[in-house]
């Protein structure tokens, strides 16, 4: 089936989009040259100063960028479907909340496959819009891509940053019961080994079957540049920079070049809502958001896992970030299939 053709021209996406996409691709190679350098040296920071690295990207940076996506997915589609959609959403909320107290050991494999598909079909909609996605014409093609993609935010970094991962999984467990490990080892161990080597087999055949159908085209030399550049990041940035980094300095970037892109396409690009009502949809959901955390606080038995402030901020930080980016996926993408949070033309 013929699914993958590029929906944006790109040889007409105005500068400020592709400087924006370039930048990204830019920020990644001046972390990685960065923190290659700090380990050549022997300087690499501190982890109290990468746990800060992470709160002040995910927090101050990547949070805001969140309601701000569902903000301009929900825009001039009517009140009986965003109440679906927010209906919707705080059911999966609740879902997995529940899901966390049940079985937090499955529970959090969900919150990692959550950044897989979040990570993975965001970038896929932003080559569909600005870097281009014309090798990829099948479905599985487009499958795989999101796949190898997103598997580089979560597979990379256990693979070559095994402790520091397992570590700060048991302390995200520690919040529901501190008995509690994933059933990995910390050195190398032959699931991993297995998982790493899986990524691999898939981005061979990702890029491969890419060259195989739509030849070394400019999409795909394209591809190749990026999913590298993603690979070598997490393999050489310390795994909780690198992740800290990644959704404010690649994902939001590039999606808010891919919602330019868009809203340059539409015909109205006004927001359908009166100033003050766009002000009021903003400031509901920032206090939706904020009432998601304190009742997570509240139902949780232990918030901060009886770790030390920032350990403690990093994990019970990343178990709710996982719980509002699974309805990201499942409602704003999966679920709303006329238009979905993604959207490209
Ligand atoms: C495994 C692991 C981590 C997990 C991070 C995750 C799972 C982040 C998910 C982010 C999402 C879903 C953002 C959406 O916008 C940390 C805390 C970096 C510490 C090192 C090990």
């Amino acid at each position: 089936m013929e699914t993958g053709s590029s929906r944006i021209e790109h040889r007409g996406v105005p500068p400020l989009e592709r400087l924006v996409v370039d930048a990204s691709r830019v920020a990644l190679l001046v972390v990685i040259a960065a923190f290659g350098a700090a380990a050549l040296l022997g300087r690499t920071p501190s982890l109290d100063i990468q746990m800060l690295i992470y709160l002040v990207g995910m927090v101050a940076i990547n949070l805001p960028h969140g309601g701000y996506e569902h903000f301009t997915n929900l825009r001039r589609r009517g009140l009986p479907f965003g109440a679906r959609y927010v209906a919707l959403y705080l059911a999966f909320v609740a879902g997995f909340i529940a899901f966390f107290l049940l079985a937090p050991v499955l529970a959090l494999g969900l919150a990692f496959a959550t950044a897989v598909a979040k990570g993975g079909h965001g970038d896929l909609r932003v080559m569909d819009a600005q870097v281009g996605s014309d090798h990829l014409e099948y479905r599985w093609q487009r499958f795989l891509a999101a796949l190898v993609r997103g598997g580089a935010v979560m597979i990379v970094p256990l693979v070559f940053w095994t402790e520091t991962f397992v570590g700060f999984s048991d302390y995200m467990l520690a919040l529901f019961d501190p008995a509690l490990s994933v059933p990995l080892a910390s050195g190398p161990d032959v699931a991993i080994t297995a998982l790493g080597g899986l990524f691999a087999l898939g981005v061979v055949a990702h890029l491969g079957s890419g060259l195989l159908i739509g030849g070394a085209s400019r999409a795909w030399l394209l591809d190749v540049f990026e999913t590298s550049l993603l690979v070598v990041f997490f393999a050489v940035v310390p795994v909780v920079v690198a992740i800290g980094l990644y959704f404010p300095l690649w994902y939001s970037l590039r999606q808010s070049a891919r919602s330019a892109a868009v809203n340059r396409q539409l015909e109205h690009r006004d927001d359908g809502l009166p100033v003050g009502l766009a002000w009021a949809a903003l400031v509901v959901g920032a206090l939706a958001t904020a009432t998601v955390a304190a009742v997570l606080w509240v139902v949780v038995p232990n918030p901060l896992g009886g770790l030390p402030l920032l350990p403690g901020l990093v994990a019970f930080y990343t178990i709710f970030i996982c719980i509002v980016a699974l309805p990201h996926v499942v409602v704003g993408e999966w679920l709303d299939v006329g238009r979905g949070i993604w959207y490209v033309p």
